[in-house]
């Protein structure tokens, strides 16, 4: 049994089998049809009515529908609730407007450079937000609007302040202004679809899956070897010259630009609602939001215009204390699974997926027994309390070291060091890469990356995914393609014993499957060094057994094992050289037969009392 593959010729040469990915095969699938349909009807509708109003309220429902699936890429995919978003849109509309007034540029090109100032912008925000944990990123996200804003109207000689700026009116396709109103609604609902067609390429994407997995648990992201700040900033760059482009659009069709509009505080939190109605981080949610408020407002709006002002307000807070009190899970997350059955009874449909599992073919390369890892002299202190008092150890390739000692001895403590979790306050961790150059990591992902895989004491399921996606998670570490990692995943599942359960929702697994599935994440990033923190807690005697066959199949393949244990019959008959640790301290280290008769370690267990009674 091998676990590490260089080749996925096999999934590959699979995948492409008949069934798959052809344009044709994907237009016969109801799911994409459907789809396709649904949408058309928001050109079709108010072509056919052939009223104004009915193409300015589909004008509108395309403009929020766009702004809400960009928001749901940082907000609903990263959850990262960006409550400020009207900043990038209202950059987009004010960048295209001033190049178009004072260097008569056209606002296509006003369109792209907005989108690219924005994403900067986003970066600029993003980059020492993310850093925080907490609301934080929120308020800053409000913060920075007010501020955009006020300077805005203080800037009047460029904006026009809050008199507002009025676009120059050249009509015709180059300056996006328009007599017939249908031409807008081209526009408006083109980008209505490119925002879908890039949520929908995230969300199926590498990019996604780390964001899914940084928004449900960071820390067991970054075990996986996700640069956590990289994909939120990726995810607010993207959300925010997607915006931006949105931005330039409905300045252009306003004619009118002012900061108290474009740079709204109740329109970015009328964007998240939306998403939040029809269900954060999905793909159509945020559409179906704004398709039953949008209209609702707008028609209200109309219908009793002036005699009931505000009732639009009235009405966006009544659907969304309903939707937040009886779906949780927005419209999609409820009726979503339900719909989607009907729609797969549907002529061509109920596909399922071919299962191509990845071939395990390479087996770790390095001279056994060399030197992998070196810690010296770590100490980690909590306030008073030094939880590891100059630890130094060394990991030899293919060996399997236990790591032993009472509770609160400090066994996780060395664990969160060695994978980047805790920085020492004084010693190094060296690690030698794959490219027989000695590293010091400095962050969890890095340490991944450098082939250190770790699980956690404290399982760390990615709940709301499927067993495979969790492991999946891992894949990506080593895979870019999701059809690679799928494969990775596959295997691995089917290793760890959990091919059965693979559609199951991890958080619904019981503790001795989570644990499985610890591993199996863990196995997914393909480590040099795996650190096993207590996997066996929890597991039957017989998958007890497993877990130390497996472990050993695992070291054969040429993976260093390191695994901190509490079930001593285990620990000991499986590893090479025990470790163990108390009160912070490596008190004894050596063969297994040799550390458990020694005075220190039964102290450390029994206490004096019980060595000098027994008078060993
Ligand atoms: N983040 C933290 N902040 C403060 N104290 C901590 C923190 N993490 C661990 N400790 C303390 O450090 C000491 C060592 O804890 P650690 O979890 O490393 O022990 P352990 O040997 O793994 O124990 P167990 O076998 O029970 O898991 C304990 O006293 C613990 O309370």
């Amino acid at each position: 049994m091998s676990l590490h593959d260089s080749s996925l010729k096999d999934s590959r040469a699979a995948k492409a089998a008949p069934g798959g990915l052809s344009v044709l095969s994907r237009l016969t699938d109801p799911r994409v049809y459907c789809a396709l349909i649904a949408l058309s009807l928001l050109v079709i509708i108010p072509a056919w009515s052939g009223s104004t109003f009915m193409v300015h309220v589909f004008v509108t429902i395309c403009v929020f529908g766009a702004l809400s699936t960009a928001w749901n890429i940082l907000g609903g995919y990263a959850g990262q609730l960006s409550l400020g978003h009207t900043v990038f849109y209202g950059l987009g509309g004010y960048t295209a407007a001033l190049l178009l007034t004072h260097f008569g540029l056209s606002p296509w090109i006003g369109m792209i450079a907005g989108a690219a100032l924005a994403a900067l912008v986003s970066l600029g925000i993003g980059y020492p937000c993310f850093r925080l944990r907490g609301p934080f990123f929120s308020l800053a996200t409000i913060a920075f609007l007010e501020v955009v804003r006020l300077l805005s109207i203080h800037f009047n000689g460029v904006t026009g302040g809050s008199a507002g700026l009025v676009v120059p009116l050249q009509i015709g396709w180059p300056w996006m202004i328009f007599r017939e109103k249908i031409n807008y609604l081209y526009i408006a609902f083109g980008l209505l679809v490119l925002c879908l067609a890039v949520s929908y390429a995230i969300r199926h994407s590498r990019l996604g899956y780390a964001l899914t997995a940084v928004r449900e648990r960071d820390s067991a992201a970054q075990a996986a070897g996700i640069d956590i700040n990289g994909v939120k900033l990726w995810a607010m760059a993207i959300s925010a010259a997607l915006t931006a482009l949105v931005g330039t659009f409905h300045a252009m069709y306003m004619t009118f630009l002012e900061p108290a509009t474009l740079f709204s505080l109740a329109t970015a939190i009328e964007i998240a609602m939306f998403a939040l109605i029809g269900g954060l981080g999905t793909v159509a949610g945020p559409l179906l939001g704004t398709v039953l408020v949008v209209p609702l407002a707008e028609l209200a709006r109309g219908w009793l215009g002036a005699s009931a002002n505000g009732l639009h307000g009235f009405v966006y807070g009544s659907v969304l204390v309903i939707i937040t009190l009886t779906l949780p899970g927005g419209l999609v997350g409820t009726f979503g699974p339900f719909v989607v059955r009907l729609i797969d009874r549907l002529p061509g449909g109920g596909r399922t997926r071919a299962d191509v599992v990845a071939p395990a073919t390479k087996i770790i390369t390095g001279t056994p027994g060399e030197v992998v890892l070196k810690a010296q002299n770590l100490v980690k202190r909590f306030g008073g309390l030094t939880a590891t008092d100059n630890v130094s150890l060394t990991l030899k390739r293919g060996e399997i070291l236990g790591v032993i000692g009472p509770n609160g001895a400090g066994k996780t403590t060395v664990f969160a060091q060695l994978s980047g979790f805790l920085t020492p306050n004084a010693g190094t961790i060296e690690i030698l890469g794959p490219d027989g150059k000695w590293h010091q990591p400095s962050s969890p992902d890095a340490f991944a990356r450098l082939g250190i895989g770790r699980t956690f004491q404290i399982v760390q399921p990615f709940g709301k995914l499927s067993v495979l996606e969790n492991i999946m998670i891992g894949a990506f570490l080593r895979h870019r393609s999701v059809d690679d990692a799928r494969a990775v995943a596959l295997r691995v599942a089917k290793l760890m014993g959990l091919d059965d359960v693979k559609d199951v929702e991890a958080g619904t697994l019981p503790i001795g499957g989570l644990k499985r599935l610890e591993v199996a994440r863990t196995l997914a990033t393909e480590p040099t060094i795996l650190l096993l923190d207590e996997v066996m807690a929890g597991q039957s005697q017989s998958d007890t057994l497993k877990m130390v066959e497996l472990i050993r199949a695992i070291r054969d393949t040429g993976v260093t094992v390191i695994a901190i244990e509490h079930n001593m019959q285990a620990i000991m008959s499986l590893s090479d050289r025990i470790v163990v640790i108390d009160s912070g301290k490596v008190i004894a280290e050596g063969k297994p037969d040799a550390v458990v008769r020694e005075r220190r370690v039964i102290e450390a267990y029994l206490g004096e009392d019980f060595v000098d009674a027994q008078g060993l």
